[in-house]
């Protein structure tokens, strides 16, 4: 069926014995159980739509005298029922059995959508395939509330999961389409819309996706879910049903007759709780949704089909858990059987004619025992489920605040090179580039620039460029300046406004404490002194306008403060890039040419050097030589070789998987040196933020 995502290792499963049993139990269930609730309710208007078929079948079923409790949901439940319910039905049709053959085509749609959920959940998690199959395929509540009592919430609910695995694959269009029709199918799926929303909106590097997923997602819901509405039939089955207005059971008296209603407010805090969480990550907008739906269930008289709503998530939970949590999400879905099974409906076991429904063997209070009993594991998973989310998103303290990469090193080095070559990884829209050379203290030709250079700090407003890095890492504003190398003039007061990755680059960004300490990646970029000369005069010549003579002197000047004060700071840096050219016979080749560059790493006391030396070697090709110059402290790689950017993209993807989170959607890698710089730049920023969370 559609909804089963292409390309699944699927092939294993049937091996899979647990696979195969979760089969075999779902096979016995459906063919020999027949639910009442289907019975009395599903088939009864399935069928009448089959026998009469009318454009508003809600109110050609009322006019018939059906039951207005018999399908409290929208066109797309009837249009996914009907295709194998309409089989059944002709098939039994010449042996007087189509009812009950209707019933089973019911049964198989409910097992093709509950393995196409298994199989969405598998996709979305492909290393967990063994976890998901005990926690969902063998999950009891999903097989008592599906196959024993008969409920058919699993229809949306698989295409709700569907949409949030195509929002992680970033298709948002697809995402829009299948939400609306969860909705269209039930309109519980709705609460799931607010958390889609602002996790797309807060994200910068998915707010693109935000008018595709909303546009398709309003125009499929107007059309499916405004169109029924003209029908009386329709608004007396669905909209008006006793189900809905158990949302507002829990409530707290008021004067006059008023009350408050705590579901929906309990709820209305969530989003609240989600919005201000700045920026979220895909596992936390999974938990946040999840705890909401749980919290709905929890203070509702819930009907045994919304314990279905939250069970994904739960589940997703569930398999990334420690023991702990996985015990008790186990213990909450085998709580919650008995607790429905002693008061709801069950099937009937035709072929010995007996009914299976579970008499009321408890008393009303050891109900309620039971029940409290539920609530509280539920909301202790509640709790769980909601700090596991935070801590994940906290990992890249993508809430608490942007993250800050400092680039120093002296003029030509190819600081505002490796920081536009950031920029690409993250998104202009994610970044903020802060330029030191906006903190020079005067304009080319001032009279000061004789007795100084740019290189001395004196020359340069570090306070300021400090309090403008902490505002803007504290989400404030600040106002600053760009230095327009052209005419030599500062522009008009720029805002520099706080975004989720700070790139501050330039002479003495590692110089004064107060800024080194907010850093959360230090690089020092010691370029060979002829690479460097090389670059800088091809550069001051052809795109800052100067005369050769003239950045020769220059640099020959600002020898002694580039000794003084710019070096020193290589003491400050996680990360020391050393690039130079493999041959320097190369550097007087005819302009224009590329010169193949080799690149010294010096890594500090880092983790995570072995496993980049490996795959800088397997994926990318290069040449590479390691030396551990102070007993395995330091470890100083040069690296040689032509890479594809296509490599590069592909070894960041084996080794800090997770970190695209922090990435834009089609992130810009560079090819050669500059992507393997790229790559340790990330390596360096994932250890890093882990070593502050472990703190
Ligand atoms: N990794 C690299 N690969 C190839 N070319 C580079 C690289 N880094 C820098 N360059 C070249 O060197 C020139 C100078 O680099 P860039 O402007 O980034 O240096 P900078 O350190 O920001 O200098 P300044 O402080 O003077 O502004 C660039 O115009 C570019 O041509
Ligand atoms: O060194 C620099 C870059 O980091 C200075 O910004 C630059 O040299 C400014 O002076 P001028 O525009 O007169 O060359």
């Amino acid at each position: 069926m559609a909804l089963i995502p292409s390309g699944l290792a699927t092939s294993g499963l049937a091996r899979d014995p647990w696979f195969l049993t979760g089969l075999a139990v779902r096979g016995l269930l459906l063919a020999f159980l027949a639910p009442h609730i289907q019975e009395t309710w599903f088939v009864p208007f399935l069928t009448g739509a089959i026998q009469s078929p009318a454009l508003d079948p809600w109110s050609a079923f009322l006019a018939a005298g059906g039951d207005s409790l018999s399908f409290p949901y929208g066109p797309v439940m009837m249009a996914a029922f009907l295709p194998l319910v309409l089989a059944g039905w002709l098939v039994g049709l010449p042996f007087g059995a189509e009812v009950v053959l209707a019933g089973l085509g019911l049964r198989l749609t409910l097992l093709a959508f509950d393995a196409a959920g298994y199989l969405v959940l598998r996709r979305m998690f492909p290393e967990r395939g063994a976890l998901l199959t005990l926690g969902y395929w063998l999950s009891p509540l999903v097989l008592y509330i599906t196959y024993w009592h008969g409920q058919i919430d699993i229809v949306p609910v698989v295409i709700m999961v569907a949409a949030f695995m195509m929002i992680g694959e970033h298709r948002f269009r697809e995402a829009g389409l299948l939400l609306a029709l969860a909705c269209a199918a039930k309109l519980s799926m709705l609460l799931a819309l607010p958390f889609l929303g602002i996790y797309l909106w807060q994200n910068k590097r998915l707010r693109s996706g935000f008018v595709p997923f909303a546009g398709v997602f309003a125009g499929i819901l107007a059309v499916l879910g405004l169109l029924p509405l003209l029908s009386s039939g329709y608004r007396d089955m669905v909209m008006e049903t006793p189900e809905a207005a158990k949302l507002y059971w829990l409530s707290l008296p008021q004067t006059d007759g008023l009350v408050i209603y705590l579901a929906p407010l309990a709820f209305a805090l969530m989003v609240y709780a989600m919005w201000r969480l700045r920026r979220t990550n895909f596992s936390l907008l999974l938990s946040m949704t999840g705890v909401s739906f749980l919290i709905v269930v929890l203070m509702t008289p819930a009907s045994p089909g919304w314990y279905l709503w939250a069970l994904p998530f739960l589940i997703v939970y569930q398999i990334g858990a420690d023991r702990v949590g996985w015990w008790l999400v186990a213990l909450f879905s085998a709580m919650v059987v008995p607790l429905l099974a002693l008061t709801a409906s069950g099937p009937r076991l035709p072929l010995l004619g007996a009914d299976l429904s579970l008499p009321h063997l408890l008393s009303s209070h050891a109900h309620s025992v039971w029940l409290t009993a539920v609530v509280a594991v539920g909301c202790v998973l509640a709790i769980r489920l909601f700090r596991n989310g935070i801590q994940r998103n906290d990992y890249f303290r993508l809430s608490r605040g942007p993250l800050a990469i400092g680039i120093a090193g002296d003029s030509g080095a190819g600081k505002d090179t490796l920081a536009a070559a950031l920029e690409g990884l993250f998104g202009r829209h994610s970044v903020q580039h802060i330029l030191g050379d906006g903190y020079h203290k005067w304009a080319r030709g001032a009279p000061m620039w004789r007795a100084v250079t740019h290189l001395n700090p004196r020359a340069n407003d570090l306070p300021r460029l400090s309090e403008h890095v902490h505002a803007t890492l504290d989400g404030r504003d600040a106002v600053g300046q760009i230095y327009d190398h052209h005419t030599g003039r500062f522009s008009p007061p720029v805002r520099l406004a706080s975004n989720d990755v700070l790139l501050i680059s330039g002479l003495h960004t590692l110089l004064p404490p107060a800024l080194v300490e907010r850093l959360h990646v230090r690089i020092f970029l010691e370029t060979d002194e002829e690479l460097r000369f090389f670059w800088k005069m091809r550069r001051d010549v052809a795109k800052r306008g100067h005369d050769p003579a003239a950045v020769r002197a220059q640099m020959a000047r600002r020898k002694p403060d580039s000794d003084a004060y710019i070096k020193p700071q290589m003491a400050n840096a996680d990360l020391v890039f050393q690039v130079a050219a493999v041959n320097p016979e190369h550097l007087s080749r005819p302009k224009g040419d590329p010169i193949p560059l080799k690149l010294r790493v010096i890594v500090r006391d880092s983790l995570y050097t072995e496993r980049l030396t490996k795959a800088l070697i397997a994926i990318c090709g290069v040449h590479l030589d390691l030396d551990f110059p102070d007993e395995g402290q330091t470890v100083d790689m040069t690296i040689e070789g032509d890479v594809w950017a296509e490599d590069i993209g592909l070894a960041a993807a084996n080794l800090v998987p997770h970190l695209d989170e922090l990435l834009d959607v089609q992130p810009h890698w560079h090819s050669n040196m500059l992507g393997v710089m790229q790559l340790i730049v990330l390596m360096q920023i994932d250890e890093n933020l882990r070593r502050r969370v472990a703190k």
